[in-house]
């Protein structure tokens, strides 16, 4: 499958750009006006397409992504369950009246929100909250991943939401550029990296438009030696090597507490080289192709320059024992299958080097002293916090990031107030006292 063309798609330029934002503005007249519960029976129908059309998206997914065809289907099912939870929460969103019926307040729709992604399929499948809250969305994907978000706009369009709600434009930075700087579109959602963020987040500031930033990442997984070993090290897997290392969230710095250095490296590796690679249609595969050749690339230099500065690497995947908080792997995101495990004496010590980062997105502990859990999650600098496991989000929990990893949330019902917005009505029932 490498290096095969798949599909090939035009830019949208500004014209393109302008007739989806149309689009987008006339469905959002119909659905913003609909209830609670005519957006709920949309939201079911669409989780119930996906649910049915489950194995077809997944393998689309595999294809557009390159992730395993299992892991896919774990993102597939991700994305009903989220469609069937804020279906959920639809109907409760109606006006609440405030103390003394002087007044109420209302969750109003944005109006035409945009979405702009990076190679997975999880940001526009799971990005629910947006619909629920009566907005319309224009979404772009990444330009190496045009496909699969193409089978969401259908599924919703056959579930019943007005055509032009969800409007898939194609592109890359330019077309980013026309979408963000329009001034019909009402909030940004970014998932990327740090340094596009801080564009989009200037172009925004133009518009003074209200942003969701889910940006980068190099977590910390800490590791103290009072753990459950072998969940542990299973837990250290499933933090660096889901989609190829492609995971925003991944805790790519794992910090071992010196007693048990040795014989968790020893099985990290065992583990790691059990790992089936290749294609990723197979069902026995684990781990598929990384994106693209320059990212492959870029990836490999990384574990050069990684071998310059250490001379004990383990695997191509991992970097063994005695990885430095100040090597390159160790500070940048790689965004590859690239583990760097680091040693620690004490909590405290362990505490402040985790912490010692721009980046705040996520970070795990594993340890059986579940006081000692609470208390290194509560000085950890990172939006999404695991205690003994990794990589888990069930959809009503929110995600997203501290520092430069972004602001705003995706999942929870907290994720409903990023996509509306606060109406306030007082209302007068006796007479006007005036001063005048
Ligand atoms: N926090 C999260 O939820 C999350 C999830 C997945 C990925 N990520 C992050 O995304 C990054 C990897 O993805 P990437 O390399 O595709 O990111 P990227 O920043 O290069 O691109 C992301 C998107 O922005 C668009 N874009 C690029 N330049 C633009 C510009 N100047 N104006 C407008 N749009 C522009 C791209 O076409 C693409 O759709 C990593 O840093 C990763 O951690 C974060």
């Amino acid at each position: 499958m490498a290096g095969r063309v798949i599909a090939t798609f035009a830019c949208s330029g500004e014209k393109e750009v302008n007739l989806a934002v149309q689009d987008a503005k006339a469905a959002f007249k119909i659905w913003s006006q609909k209830s609670g519960m005519e957006r709920c029976r949309v939201l079911l129908e669409a989780a119930r397409i996906i649910r049915e059309r489950r194995d077809e998206i997944a393998t689309v997914e595999t294809i557009n992504n390159g992730k395993s065809i299992f892991e896919a289907r774990w993102d597939i099912d991700t994305s009903w369950q989220c469609l069937e939870y804020y279906a959920g929460l639809v109907g409760s969103m109606a006006g609440k009246p405030q103390l003394g019926l002087s007044g109420a307040t209302d969750r109003e729709a944005l109006g035409g929100c945009l979405g702009r992604g990076t190679w997975d399929i999880k940001k526009p499948f799971v990005l629910v909250s947006w619909v629920c809250a009566g907005n319309a969305m224009i979404f772009k994907p990444s330009p190496f991943t045009p496909v699969s978000v193409l089978l969401l706009a259908e599924i919703y369009t056959e579930a019943g939401v007005p055509p032009g709600l969800f409007n898939v434009v194609q592109g890359g930075a330019a077309t980013g550029q026309f979408l963000c700087l329009h001034h019909d579109v009402a909030k940004v959602s970014f998932t990327g990296s740090v340094p596009t963020g801080s564009k989009i987040m200037e172009m925004a500031a133009k518009g003074i438009k209200p942003i969701t930033l889910e940006l980068g990442g190099k977590s910390p997984l800490i590791i103290f030696s009072d753990c459950d070993l072998e969940n542990a090290v299973k837990g250290a897997l499933m933090a660096n090597f889901l989609t190829q290392g492609e995971v925003c969230c991944n805790g790519t710095r794992v910090f071992v507490q010196k007693e048990i250095l040795e014989k968790f490296t020893k099985e990290v590796v065992k583990r790691t080289q059990g790992i089936k690679i290749g294609d990723p249609l197979l069902e026995g595969t684990r781990m598929g192709p990384l994106i693209n050749r320059p990212h492959l690339e870029r990836v490999l230099g990384f574990i050069e320059l990684a071998k310059e500065q250490t001379t004990d690497i383990g695997c191509i995947t991992l970097f063994a024992a005695d990885c430095r908080d100040e090597m390159t792997c160790v500070r940048e995101e790689i965004f590859g299958p690239v583990m760097s495990i680091l040693s620690f004496d004490t909590e405290a010590e362990v505490l402040e080097r985790a912490n010692n980062t721009t980046f705040g997105l996520a970070a795990g502990v594993f340890t059986r002293d579940i006081q000692r859990a609470h208390r290194v999650v509560a000085g950890l600098q990172a939006g999404m916090c695991f205690i003994n496991n990794y990589n888990v989000s069930p959809v009503e929990l929110p995600f997203g990031g501290y520092k430069k990893s972004g602001f705003g949330r995706e999942n929870g019902r907290v994720t409903i107030e990023y996509y509306s917005q606060l109406k306030t009505v007082y209302v007068e029932m006796g007479d006007v006292e005036s001063a005048f």
